[in-house]
């Protein structure tokens, strides 16, 4: 199923929480929507379920206008972070909720059922968990049969609202695993909503980056971390390095950078703000820069090397430790981006601050 979504808006009084939202999903795609609290990914999803509805825009799915259509006429299949499973049903009867309450015209016979939940079990991987009741599964066990009754009914488009949000680390990324495997043997159209920018890379086709109601960004791992659409969509990626530069024929100059490794910006000349990544910064050993190298830490894997000007401002700057330079400590280097983005000050909520970097386990050297 292919979903257009245009122009979408939606506002609870005074308060807008989709701000013209226009995205494109193809057949058998999973897309994450990532995002802070609050940016309107759950609102985005329940219009799509018909579960709200928006004061203005499209919603069309495979040429069906959906906004004509109510929530029961949808073959929508949603998972909720905590997805209320029937207590007193097996995991079978679970499964199979969807289509044994379909009216009796549609509904299929109860041998198609059984055997259709068969096939769910194997494909959810907890046959043996069958007849259990949800009282006696793990939390992981119970978004597995929670995706399973999501499942049963071939839904035209499966929704996932941070479905494995309650679980711990470790059993979130087996599921993650399983769900990728889950959905290259059904091909759904999948929207997946998650505030967490590993799972959401790790899982989707595509991820689309959500700020206030806006789409900031639409694209893979490598363009949202190389090429990051705006200061919101660098900062919320953290681990954001931002230096003041002034932009000349569309290149970032600064004492001790060297951005000749960054594609020129079709920008007016002037002060400008540069967005970096320490993991993308090499260093040069150049006595003319005023960086200095302050210190440096390594964590077995990384150094990260912590260059210091003289007004106090840090730039920490983290190389792999196999292939890294030697440094010399109290010495000048050169920063060289491979990667970074340049924006216009006045594009720049300084309200907005900055997340503190997160500091490597390091043991200092
Ligand atoms: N029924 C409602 N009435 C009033 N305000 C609402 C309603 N539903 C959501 N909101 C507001 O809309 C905004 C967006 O909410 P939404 O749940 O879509 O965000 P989200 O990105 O999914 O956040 P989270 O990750 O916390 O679930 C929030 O400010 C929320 O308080």
């Amino acid at each position: 199923m292919t979903i257009a979504i245009s122009s979408l808006t939606k506002s609870f009084g005074p308060t807008a929480v989709l701000r013209g939202i226009d995205l494109s999903i193809n057949d058998g795609e999973l897309v994450a929507l990532l995002g802070p609290s609050g940016s309107g990914k759950t609102t985005l999803l329940k219009i799509i379920a018909g579960l709200d509805w928006p004061d203005a825009g499209g919603l069309v799915v495979n040429g069906q206008n959906w906004l004509d259509l109510p929530a029961q006429k949808r073959r929508i299949g949603f998972v909720f972070q905590h997805y209320a499973l029937f207590p007193h049903m097996t995991v079978r009867d679970n499964i199979a909720f969807g289509l044994s309450v379909r009216p009796r015209a549609e509904r299929p016979g109860k041998s198609v059922i059984a055997a259709k939940v068969t096939e769910l079990l194997a494909l959810l991987q907890i046959p043996h968990l069958a007849d259990r009741y949800p009282t006696q599964l793990s939390g992981g066990q119970r978004q597995r049969v929670a995706l399973g009754r999501a499942l049963a009914i071939e839904p035209a488009v499966l929704l996932l609202d941070e479905p494995f949000g309650a679980l711990d680390a470790a059993i979130r990324r087996d599921l993650r695993r399983w769900l990728r495997e889950v959905h290259q043997q059904t091909g759904s159209t999948t929207l997946f909503v998650t505030h967490d920018q590993e799972e959401a890379f790790e899982l989707a086709d595509r991820v689309v980056v959500m700020g206030e109601g806006r789409i900031e960004q639409i694209g893979s791992a490598d363009q949202i971390h190389d090429r990051p659409a705006s200061p919101f969509v660098a900062r919320f990626m953290g681990a954001v390095v931002e230096l003041p530069v002034t932009l000349r024929a569309g290149r970032a100059e600064a004492a001790g950078l060297d951005a000749r490794a960054l594609e020129r910006r079709a920008m007016a000349d002037g002060p400008a703000q540069l967005f970096l990544r320490p993991d993308a910064i090499a260093l040069e050993a150049d006595p003319a820069s005023p960086w200095v190298l302050a210190h440096k830490s390594s964590n077995g894997a990384m150094i990260r090397a912590s260059m210091r000007r003289a007004d106090g401002t840090e730039v920490p700057v983290d190389l792999l430790r196999h292939s890294a330079p030697d440094l010399t400590l109290g010495t000048a280097y050169r920063l060289r981006p491979l990667t970074g983005a340049v924006f216009a000050l006045d594009g720049i909520a300084q309200s907005d601050a900055p997340r503190p970097l997160p500091i490597l386990k390091e043991k200092r050297q």
